[in-house]
């Protein structure tokens, strides 16, 4: 190739992998699979290999793909970060075999493990203490997320006492989010409105850039440990530390082996490429490292990845098979979701009948067809997703998907929003799957957690007419003997219910707010409210731009909140709901314990903390008489603290002499 050709082609695909390495490392959402990224990063190799007059530093193929971003401490790696060789293929594992027998003789041995798939993060311990967490950033420097990460149970705090490890070290590892709550926490996004992570990586990921911690804690979190670093090790083998800081209390994977040459590593990848279905968390490969450490030092790094270690992929799993139909599906928020019916087929071990088509704009990306053959892969969800049309086997004359335009039950017309991916049902007090779901929703577990209410007892109660609005479950104690009279009733579970409705009275008003299933109030969003606004008639009073000034709303949750507070029918059935005597004042927490102890003084407060919300801080600063100011000047008495506080902020406060304060003292100021 010309070499103005090839220098064209290199720019092409080196703007391609910035967006994409951004697209994953920093969004957490990438837009092409592995395979693929992979395929471009080894392709732009390969020419940079045949024109090296047109090498460059700063190609993809030169540095690990991260960055460190603005909202965390930036801290430099003792030891840097690097990425891995991958190979996709026995062959090329036998080729780094060969590499490194070449370099080493016949004596070494292989470590192999499992190669999770989250995002690797640094930890350092001193005198047996977590004293900071980094991610890998861009390798050389990583953001500080030590708050974050001090909320996963798995990573100890302090190690084990006695246990003999070093005073200062520097121990790697696997962040990474189990299957079974990715699941979980993604449906309750996609019921809020939220949007979706595509699997538990990038959930993972996209926590651990979160700036509330409490919301990470939320979140569960777990952390395989698999490299340790410090001068002057003790250990001669990796494999020799593996044990030792197992022994020190860090969570090691149970599924290493040493093995004594390739073959073994390789019947360890073929067993793992079935097996690790059967895992609770997601793997995308596995690694192998030379065991020796002088080895190890004798072979080196390139500058993005060891010479020592390499991993191998495995391929998702892809089927063809034929879609069959579309169906949809309405929410509880009347969104419309699109599934595809798929002819049964064989993949990864389950037999596969649907796939998620996720929204209108989906059908168009792949530009389905009716009867058309497609590729099925299985992600990390349990759902699979059709990745592709194979448009060689299209039937002749087919027609294009064409998405409703009315709604599967009731027919209104859908509606869909600037920018939304999603069609709704507008005719949310009318349409029957969205009041059935919205009062499954209202008494399910996390929000009102009625006893003796389950999901087919409502689906019965609406069909018999004694259920239309959630303000009617607090009148079913009138139909007792309507309902006594029904067979599937027995007397017993009526009471049952009628004490479990009537004991929900007593759920805090977040739990009532999160249980109307208002588009976008999620848990944590109605919990902010709560703390925000104390009461609903405050809050039916705030504008939206008033709702956006509250800590983590934006502007699309304050508009979808305001538009409900505004509609006449939720007026109308909120106040109805507070006659019937649910909770809308927030409660008064036990930690305030009021007094007067802060009378006169002034408090800002700044960065996050780990144990409380701001909001939390300013109610406990209020309900002992302090006050709190919007901007420091010299009149300001206390800053109060947290990670991750603006410099700007904290130059100020210095300058003017304003005392700095821990979350910690200021509950010392109130004991
Ligand atoms: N799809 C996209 O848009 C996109 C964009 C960028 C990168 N990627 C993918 O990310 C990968 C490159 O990312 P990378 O540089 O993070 O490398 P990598 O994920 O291929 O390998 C290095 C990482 O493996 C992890 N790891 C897991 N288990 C391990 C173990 N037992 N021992 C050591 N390390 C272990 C560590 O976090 C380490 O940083 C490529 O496979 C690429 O396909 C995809
Ligand atoms: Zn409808």
């Amino acid at each position: 190739m010309a070499t103005n050709q090839a220098k064209h082609l290199i720019e092409i695909l080196t703007a391609e992998l910035k967006q994409h390495n951004y697209n994953y490392y920093v969004l957490a959402q990438p837009t092409i699979n592995d395979f693929d990224f992979d395929h471009k990063l080894k392709q732009l190799a390969e020419l940079e290999k045949q024109h090296p007059e047109l090498s460059d530093p700063d190609s993809p193929t030169q540095k690990v793909g991260g960055e460190v971003t603005k909202e965390f401490k930036t801290v430099r790696h003792r030891w840097p970060m690097l990425s891995l060789g991958n190979t996709y293929n026995e062959q090329e594992l036998l080729d780094f075999d060969q590499r490194v027998r070449k370099a080493m003789g016949d004596n070494f041995e292989y470590v192999v493990e499992l190669k999770f798939d989250g995002l690797s993060m640094s930890l350092t311990y001193e005198q047996g203490k977590l004293a900071r967490a980094v991610t890998r950033g861009n390798g050389v420097e990583g953001d500080d997320v030590t708050t974050n990460v001090r909320t996963i149970h798995t990573i100890p705090k302090k190690l084990l006492p006695g246990s003999n490890y070093p005073d200062l070290f520097e121990i790697r590892g696997e962040v990474f989010m189990h299957r079974k709550a990715f699941e979980r926490l993604n449906n309750e996004r996609i019921e809020a409105g939220e949007v979706a992570y595509a699997n538990p990586r990038n959930f993972a990921s996209g926590t651990m850039k979160l700036q509330d911690s409490a919301e990470v804690a939320r979140r569960p979190l777990d952390c395989f440990l698999y490299g340790l670093y410090m001068d002057k090790s003790p250990f001669k083998t990796h494999w020799e530390s593996l044990q030792a800081v197992k022994s020190w209390g860090f969570q090691v994977s149970e599924h290493s082996k040493l093995c004594a040459g390739i073959t073994e590593v390789l019947e360890f990848i073929k067993y793992w490429d079935e097996e690790r279905f059967n895992l609770s968390f997601d793997i995308d490969g596995i690694v192998l490292k030379v065991n020796s450490y002088a080895q190890q030092d004798e072979l080196g790094f390139t500058a993005k990845v060891p010479r020592w270690a390499i991993s191998y992929k495995f391929k998702a799993e892809r089927v063809e098979t034929v879609l069959q139909s579309v169906a949809y599906n309405v929410g509880r928020t009347g969104a419309v979701t699109p599934v595809a019916n798929l002819k049964p087929v064989l993949l990864a071990g389950t037999t596969v009948k649907r796939a998620t088509l996720h929204n209108a704009n989906e059908i168009l990306r792949l530009d389905l067809h009716e009867g058309d053959s497609v590729y099925v892969e299985k992600g990390g969800e349990i759902i699979p997703k059709i990745i592709s049309v194979n448009p060689d086997k299209r039937v002749a004359g087919a027609q294009p998907i064409a998405y409703l335009t009315n709604c599967p039950v009731c027919g209104t017309a859908l509606e869909r929003k600037e920018g939304e991916a999603a069609f709704y049902c507008p005719n949310d007090e009318g349409c029957p799957p969205q009041i059935v779901s919205r009062m499954q929703h209202f008494v399910g577990r996390r929000a009102m957690d009625i006893d003796g209410l389950g999901d087919e007892t409502i689906e019965t109660l609406y069909q018999k007419g004694f259920l239309k609005h959630l303000s009617d479950i607090y009148e079913l104690h009138t139909h007792a003997n309507e309902l006594k009279q029904m067979d599937r009733f027995g007397e017993r579970s009526i009471a049952n219910m009628l004490a479990g409705i009537e004991k929900s009275k007593e759920k805090p008003f977040e739990k009532v707010l999160f249980g109307l299933g208002i588009r976008y109030v999620g848990e944590t969003v109605a919990r902010k409210l709560v703390a925000h606004f104390k009461t609903l008639e405050n809050m039916q009073a705030a504008t939206v731009e008033e709702l956006t000034a509250v800590e983590e709303i934006g502007e699309r949750i304050a508009q979808s909140l305001a538009e409900y507070m505004s509609g006449e029918v939720h007026r109308a059935e909120l106040q109805k709901l507070k006659a019937q005597g649910l909770q809308f004042k927030a409660e008064i927490k036990e930690i305030t314990l009021a007094s007067d102890k802060l009378e006169g003084k002034t408090f800002i407060i700044s960065g996050v903390f780990e144990k409380y919300s701001r909001d939390e801080l300013k109610e406990m600063i209020e309900q002992n008489g302090g006050k709190i100011l919007s901007s420091i000047s010299a009149k300001l008495n206390y800053l109060v603290a947290g990670d991750n506080m603006g410099p700007a902020k904290l130059e100020k406060a210095n300058k003017l002499n304003v005392p700095i304060i821990t979350d910690e003292e200021l509950l010392k100021m109130l004991s």
